[in-house]
């Protein structure tokens, strides 16, 4: 999976070799490109903004760097296999679903807007030509794209295959089909006093079946308390 990062702080991307994508990169399983978006400017101050057509406050980030450097980094041939990220506020919720169906791209090209955002005739364009994605990490603002498209990235490649050591966690994993849609039980690990505060007992049993039916009971506790919008979905199991 080759991944790709547009932004005019491209060192943002820098912390990806040395986080668990990092070791990604390093056995081949991804490959990771920043640009600087500025590289595609050609005035003195490099400019990459403009006032925004229409009035209003702050900047908007011009078409012309962007259109440049798509022609670089992804070309001039239209290709449904590339996808393209845009995070943005008015973005479609990011979800584990999400994750999972990018984890088997081939391509990834995130956009990383910043300012009040990218003139709209780029999304269109990049529409045109590639599979493009307007995403939202949730409902609250951010600067630009950056800190977004660092998180897309950790959701996406861990579930690549072959990345992650023990396949077998991701399949317990809160929003994963797998747990049926129910946020995670707590978890425990020794000392089994710490504190004046110790391990559910019934963790120490040694009785599966015990085991099994109190983490099911603390996920639906959990979920009804904190998620319930969850509840009600069918792949929750619980209504
Ligand atoms: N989930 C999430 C993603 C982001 C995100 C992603 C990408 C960019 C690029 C720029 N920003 C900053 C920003 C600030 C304020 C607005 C709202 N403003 C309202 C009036 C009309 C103009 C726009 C939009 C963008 C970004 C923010 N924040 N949160």
């Amino acid at each position: 999976m080759r991944l790709d990062y547009l932004s005019i702080f491209p060192a943002y991307f820098d912390v990806l070799d040395i986080s668990l994508v990092g070791k990604a990169a390093i056995n081949g399983l991804v490959e990771i490109h920043a640009h600087d978006l500025r590289d595609w400017t050609h005035d003195r101050h490099r400019t990459v903004d403009d006032t925004p057509c229409g009035g209003g406050a702050g900047m908007v980030m011009k078409p012309d760097p962007w259109g440049e450097a798509f022609d670089e980094i992804i070309g001039t041939e239209s290709d449904p296999s590339v996808h393209v990220i845009f995070p943005a506020p008015s973005g479609t919720p990011f979800t584990q679903s999400a994750a999972a169906e990018l984890s088997s791209a081939q391509r990834i090209v995130f956009c990383c807007g910043r300012y009040e955002g990218i003139d709209h005739r780029v999304i269109d364009y990049a529409r045109s030509m590639w599979t493009v994605h307007e995403v939202s990490l949730g409902d609250y603002v951010l600067n630009g794209g950056e800190v977004a498209a660092l998180a897309i990235t950790e959701a996406v490649v861990r579930l690549v295959p072959g990345f992650m050591g023990n396949p077998e966690s991701l399949a317990e994993e809160s929003f994963s089909a797998g747990q049926d849609g129910l946020l995670e039980y707590p978890l425990f690990t020794r000392p089994v006093s710490w504190r004046g505060l110790d391990v559910p007992e019934v963790l120490m049993s040694g009785h599966h079946g015990r085991i099994a039916s109190w983490r099911r009971d603390e996920s639906v506790r959990l979920t009804r308390e904190r998620r319930p919008d969850l509840t009600d979905s069918d792949s929750s199991g619980i209504h």
